[in-house]
């Protein structure tokens, strides 16, 4: 569908970049701190585990949280022998640009109107050496600004929008916003995502639902979209965040088994098939040895 929106382009649309990607992938949200970046950070994380060349494009230019996330904060955008600038590399797989690698210090904010956001979106898409990638994962701000609107005119070969909810209510009001607002500027909705749905108790080991549970499968049923899959609240994934270190390996050894991963990894895996258009993950990719930090 994306190839076919990119054939007849309306006149008045600029052109899109010129980066080798199969698909853009933009994570959204419609309110804010409903865990989109964490969640955006771990499917990045996954879709290289499972050995496609991933670029992840940190487009929250106020608030660039990736680089914390993945432990990479402090780090530099350099352009060696090309104009180019290199991403930050995280594992062989994973490469990341976010505003944060341009910023003097980490705490220094970022005051800027529109076109100078879209300048530098547009030189995050084609002013890097990304390569050739399988996915660009595209983390944006919550709710339905600017950031979203210029992805969506010069990204080329965009697959669609995940959307990452909390199964509470109120958010899912804010869902059906955001699948409005993605399908009002003529994205796919790949499906949503419910972040912080339920969790083990790590004492008595009895599920608690903090936020309910099942408010995101109802809301994608409701607007007929794909529902992706839950992953449940797990302080262990606030911890690893907290200190830098992607979910999957904080703990080397116990991450496989871990429900959580396997519940990010099973989101992914859903992404993948509805992306590749039913398509199953091919299973000759090995899975990449991880690159602890
Ligand atoms: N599944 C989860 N289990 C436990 N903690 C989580 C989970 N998902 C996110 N968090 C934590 O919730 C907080 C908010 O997450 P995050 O920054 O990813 O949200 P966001 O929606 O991207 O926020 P913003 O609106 O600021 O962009 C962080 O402390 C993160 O570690």
């Amino acid at each position: 569908m994306a190839e076919e929106r990119q054939a007849h382009p309306p006149p008045n649309m600029p052109e899109r970049a010129n980066i080798s990607v199969r698909h853009v992938v933009l994570i959204l949200s419609g309110k804010g701190g409903v865990g989109k970046t964490t969640v955006a950070a771990n499917l990045a994380f996954a879709f290289a585990n499972h050995g496609f060349r991933t670029g992840l494009l940190d487009l929250d230019i106020h608030g660039p949280d990736i680089p914390k996330i993945l432990g990479i904060e402090g780090s530099r955008m350099d352009s060696y022998d090309t104009k180019l600038m290199e991403p930050v590399s995280v594992t062989g797989n994973l490469a990341v640009v976010s505003m944060a690698f341009l910023l003097p210090e980490t705490s220094s904010p970022v005051i800027w109107r529109g076109p100078m956001k879209t300048g530098a979106i547009r030189q995050f898409l084609e002013g890097v050496h990304w390569g050739e990638l399988d996915y660009l994962v595209v983390d944006l701000p919550p709710g339905t600004g600017d950031e979203a609107l210029t992805i969506a005119q010069f990204a080329p070969n965009i697959a669609g929008a995940v959307i990452v909810t909390t199964p509470q209510d109120m958010a899912i009001l804010d869902i059906k916003k955001a699948v409005r607002f993605v399908q009002t500027i003529g994205l796919p909705v790949i499906g949503i995502i419910e972040n912080m749905s339920g969790m083990v108790c790590p004492h008595c080991g009895k599920e608690i639902d903090i936020f309910g549970k099942g408010g995101g499968k109802q809301a994608a049923e409701e607007m007929g979209v794909p529902f992706l899959g839950a992953v449940p609240l797990d302080p262990e994934m606030r911890k690893a965040a907290d200190e830098g270190r992607p979910f999957l390996i904080r703990s080397p050894g116990m991450a496989r088994d871990n429900p959580t991963w396997k519940q990010v990894d099973a989101v992914m895996e859903k992404l993948v098939r509805i992306v590749e258009e039913g398509g199953e993950i091919d299973a000759r990719k090995e899975k990449m040895p991880l690159n602890p930090m």
